[in-house]
């Protein structure tokens, strides 16, 4: 059945995933800060900056009146940068409907309250709402997804019917939405998947080859899920598409912003050089800095994370940080299993 929608956010993501909802007969509104974009998406039908090549369905309608993109909607689905979501959530708050489905399909964490994003939008927004929350994660990049190329998806969240509705609402023959409760084990992988990633690109970036890739790939699974596990994740959540399927993908795919940047500090580039060069949203960096935040105050050993985190923000050079990791003390590899094969808490 046709349904409004509204998308907040037209960079890469919040284009592919409108394009996806149009494709699949919705009305969909597209919430765009740049009243620039908002002229082009209206009138040319194109998104130039974030997604170069795709033509967009002509039924989508950007605006930069947030007032108007939220205002009594049934659904509405926030794909903006970590770093945009609570001031985006309390503009919006307002005029959301008391019934709404709320989706979000960002990836990272608040850096200053190391938040979840669902837990920076219960703030924000008022409990009946928020209650239902969905989040959408896995491995699915944005300039694929417009090609209409096979993808996989997931969503996650406590309420059964949340979960369906928006199952119900993006799948089509070319995207594939799986469902999960899991929703602290989806937000939490979808995060922080994204400092292996600028881990496996600065290896690519440094010459170093197919195995250590797949070391760095192990390895931060490992690390990942231990942070996860810790902060409440299902363990399980960290081999399905959330978690194994995006570290797949965003360590191993020229598409990857994540990857970009990494491979470009590999190749000797200062941090700064490398983010304008990309110009589009790294979340790792930031991720790479909350997670080692998170480490700390858990208790939770995380090398890579703690080696990347020195890369970018302590001046360490890579070629030092690969040294480091290679040469730390030995150790038992299922570290985080417990004498009798349960998993550490
Ligand atoms: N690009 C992709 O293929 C995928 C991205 N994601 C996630 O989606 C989120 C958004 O990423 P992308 O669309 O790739 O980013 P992007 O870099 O392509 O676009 C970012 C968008 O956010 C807007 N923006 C930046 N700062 C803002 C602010 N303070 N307030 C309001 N809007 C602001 C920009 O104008 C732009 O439209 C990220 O968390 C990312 O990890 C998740 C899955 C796939
Ligand atoms: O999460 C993503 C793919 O699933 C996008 O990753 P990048 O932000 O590195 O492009």
């Amino acid at each position: 059945m046709r349904k409004e929608v509204t998308v907040v956010g037209a960079g890469s993501w919040g284009t592919a995933l409108a394009s996806v909802l149009a494709e699949n007969g919705h009305q969909v509104t597209l919430w765009v800060r740049d009243p620039k974009l908002a002229d082009e998406v209206n009138s040319k039908h194109t998104n130039a900056k974030y997604l170069p090549e795709a033509k967009l369905a002509e039924s989508i309608v950007a605006t930069t009146d947030i007032q108007a993109a939220v205002s009594d909607k049934p659904i509405v689905l926030l794909a903006v940068p970590s770093h945009a979501m609570r001031q985006i959530c309390r503009q919006l708050a307002p005029f959301l409907h008391k019934d709404v489905l709320l989706i979000h399909a960002t990836k990272g964490f608040e850096l200053e309250s190391l938040k979840r994003m669902s837990e920076v939008i219960m703030e924000e927004i008022p409990p009946e709402i928020s209650g239902k929350l969905a989040v959408l994660s896995g491995p699915s990049h944005a300039e694929e997804v417009v090609r209409r190329q096979p993808t996989t998806v997931v969503v996650a969240s406590e309420a059964e019917e949340s979960m369906l509705r928006a199952q119900d609402l993006l799948m089509n023959a070319n995207f594939r939405v799986y469902t999960n409760h899991d929703l602290i084990g989806a937000e939490i992988a979808g995060a922080l998947k994204n400092i292996i990633a600028l881990g496996a690109g600065m290896s690519d970036g440094l010459g170093f080859g197919d195995n250590a890739k797949a070391a760095l790939l192990t390895r931060g699974l490992a690390e990942i899920s231990r942070l996860g596990i810790k902060l409440g994740a299902l363990p399980l959540t960290f081999s399905g598409l959330a978690g194994v399927g995006d570290l797949i993908v965003t360590c191993t795919s020229r598409h990857s912003r994540n990857w970009r940047a990494g491979f470009m500090l590999g190749q000797g580039k200062k941090l700064d050089d490398a983010l304008e060069q990309m110009g589009m949203v790294v979340e790792g960096v930031r991720t790479t800095h909350a997670a080692h935040a998170l480490a700390q105050r858990e208790q939770v050993e995380m090398p890579i994370t703690s080696v990347l985190y020195g890369i970018l923000f302590e001046g360490k050079e890579p070629r030092q940080g690969v040294e480091e990791l290679m040469g730390r003390g030995k150790t038992f590899e299922m570290g985080y299993l417990n004498p009798d094969g349960s998993i550490e808490a």
